[in-house]
């Protein structure tokens, strides 16, 4: 099957399965075969009298980034060759830094209620071949795996895998961070500390209703696909926000944080759980009729740092270039600047008006529903979030906005639809400015008199929710700054030419 001799295999190499090449990295793993329970279906090797075999079980790439484990059996006469080739393979598995030991939690109750099912069935049979061991926790509670994150031996650890949506990878990302700065003296509830990077991976199972960050980081909502991706190390850096109110910490988002529209859809939805992944259409739908504007006013500090803008045609894609850039930036800057805090006396922008939606995303959010997501262009780890303005227009302006999240047509080409990358932002709402609470403080920073100088219009009706990664969020005030690749996951972000590959790769298993 292979003419190499297996101590000519290095860490870089590809074995050669007849016309298919596999990547060592890409392997899941390498096992003796039990010859009683193989059948020996090649004529070739039933004429052996005593033949020995190895199982190479590997990544095969589908169609539309689906990742599956294959196998193929090696059979050979001799008995010394056969046990050099399996040792020479596992010495190289070791060699690539992959998971051992990883802790997992379940929420059951997330999605179609199928968490526990969905791992068991098809994700631990994986990491039991790819001998991994795992400590299992199945939560009871909201907040359940978040408090236990702060109460573990993270360090016996390689990894944290969440099995959920992006409700759950929330919770378990904000006890990873929060733990990371406990354990550094890191005050959280300061805006401007500096945070320190959470280098323990997370990896995701979806088994939630949107699966929104799983889908934009690997391209698919699939848990075998997720399961292979931890398994084989895969490392993506990831941004994430922190939001603050009046120097207390409220919470950190990686995907959506929206107010109007996605935060009106969420609040709603939360009272309708038991209609499980559907609720979100029943949600979006009454909140569309709903047709609800919000008056407030939004600073932001624009991402200079990055070459990418919010209209590219190019998206983020696997060993992004412009995420690259972007890092390297970063850090020549807090070099520069020290302990200056320049950031402070960077140009401020100003937009006050009355929006159907606010959303910033620190990532495309594309999804099953929405295959683009909601910024098509936007990158996974460049320090930066797209700052997406609705203004307020006809309801049917805003359903042909809508519709535009899931077809090809670009959502940004409307007057009413303005976006901007930015580092931080702040809002208030209207409300909030009227009734001169503390709140203002932000704002009266940068602007002085502004928003006094201009009188109240019309709009507000009330405050909105907002919408933080499927989590409610309430304050009408919040103050956003954007931490450049604070932590990492278990993918590899999305694949450039990825049909391409699997149709070459099914050219080849035609050929076997
Ligand atoms: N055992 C539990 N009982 C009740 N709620 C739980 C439990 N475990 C976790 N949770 C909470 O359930 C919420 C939603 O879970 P999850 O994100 O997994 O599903 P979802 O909301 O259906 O999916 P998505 O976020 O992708 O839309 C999270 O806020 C999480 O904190
Ligand atoms: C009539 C046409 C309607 C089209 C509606 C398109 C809907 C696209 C939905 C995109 C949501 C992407 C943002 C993800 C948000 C998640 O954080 C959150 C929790 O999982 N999900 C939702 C739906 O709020
Ligand atoms: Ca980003």
């Amino acid at each position: 099957v292979t003419n190499q001799p297996a101590h000519e295999l290095d860490r870089g190499s590809c074995v050669h399965i007849e016309n298919c090449f596999v990547p060592t990295s890409e392997i899941i793993a390498v096992e003796e075969t039990d010859l009683n329970k193989k059948q020996r279906n090649s004529g070739k090797w039933q004429k052996m009298a005593k033949p020995h075999a190895f199982t190479v079980y590997y990544v095969k790439k589908a169609r539309n980034h689906r990742w599956r484990c294959s196998d193929v059996t090696f059979w050979c006469v001799d008995e010394q060759l056969c046990n050099q080739w399996i040792q020479a393979l596992k010495e190289l598995l070791e060699l690539q830094t992959r998971p051992k030991h990883l802790l997992v939690y379940i929420n059951p109750y997330g999605g179609k209620r199928q968490g526990k099912r969905i791992y068991e069935q098809k994700v631990a049979p994986l990491f039991s071949l790819a001998s991994i061991s795992t400590d299992v926790f199945v939560t009871e509670r909201a907040n359940h795996a978040k408090d236990n994150l702060f109460e573990v031996n993270i360090n016996k650890y390689d990894g944290v895998v969440c099995v959920g949506g992006d409700g759950m990878f929330s919770e378990v990302m904000h006890g990873l961070i929060g733990r990371m700065q406990k354990d550094s003296g890191i005050d959280q509830n300061n805006p401007k500390a500096p945070l320190v990077q959470c280098n323990i991976r997370i990896g995701i199972i979806p088994a939630g209703s949107t699966d929104c960050i799983c889908y934009s980081t690997v391209g698919i909502s699939d848990p075998v696909t997720s399961a292979l991706h931890i398994i084989i190390g895969d490392s993506q850096p990831l941004d994430v926000s922190s939001v603050h109110h009046n120097n207390t910490f409220l919470k950190y988002t990686v995907s959506l944080l929206g107010y109007g529209f996605y935060g009106d859809v969420l609040k709603d939805s939360e009272k309708k759980r038991w209609m499980g992944p559907m609720r979100y259409d029943y949600s979006g739908f009454k909140t569309f009729l709903s047709h609800h504007c919000y008056e407030g006013t939004i600073y932001f500090q624009p991402a200079k740092h990055t070459q990418g803008s919010p209209r590219d045609k190019d998206s983020c894609r696997t060993g992004c270039h412009i995420c690259r850039q972007s890092e390297q930036q970063l850090a020549e800057e807090h070099k520069k600047c020290g302990l200056k805090h320049e950031e402070d006396e960077e140009e401020w922008k100003v937009i006050k008006g009355k929006f159907l939606a606010i959303n910033a995303v620190n990532m495309s959010c594309a999804c099953p529903r929405s295959p683009k997501g909601l910024s098509p262009a936007a990158h996974l780890a460049d320090g930066s979030s797209d700052l997406i303005l609705v203004r307020k227009c006809s309801r049917f302006d805003f359903l042909r906005y809508l519709i535009r999240h899931t077809n090809q047509d670009d959502q940004f080409d409307f007057s009413f639809v303005d976006v901007y990358r930015v580092k931080s932002f702040q809002f208030t709402s209207k409300l909030l400015e009227d009734n001169e609470s503390d709140v203002t403080d932000i704002g009266k920073k940068h602007f002085g008199q502004f928003c006094r100088d201009h009188p109240a219009c019309c709009c507000s009706i009330a405050n909105s929710t907002w919408n933080c990664d499927g989590e409610t969020l309430n304050s009408s005030a919040i103050e956003v700054r954007v931490h450049c690749q604070l932590m990492k996951l278990f993918a590899r972000g999305i694949e450039e030419n990825c049909k391409e590959a699997a149709s070459n790769q099914s050219t080849v298993e035609q050929l076997l």
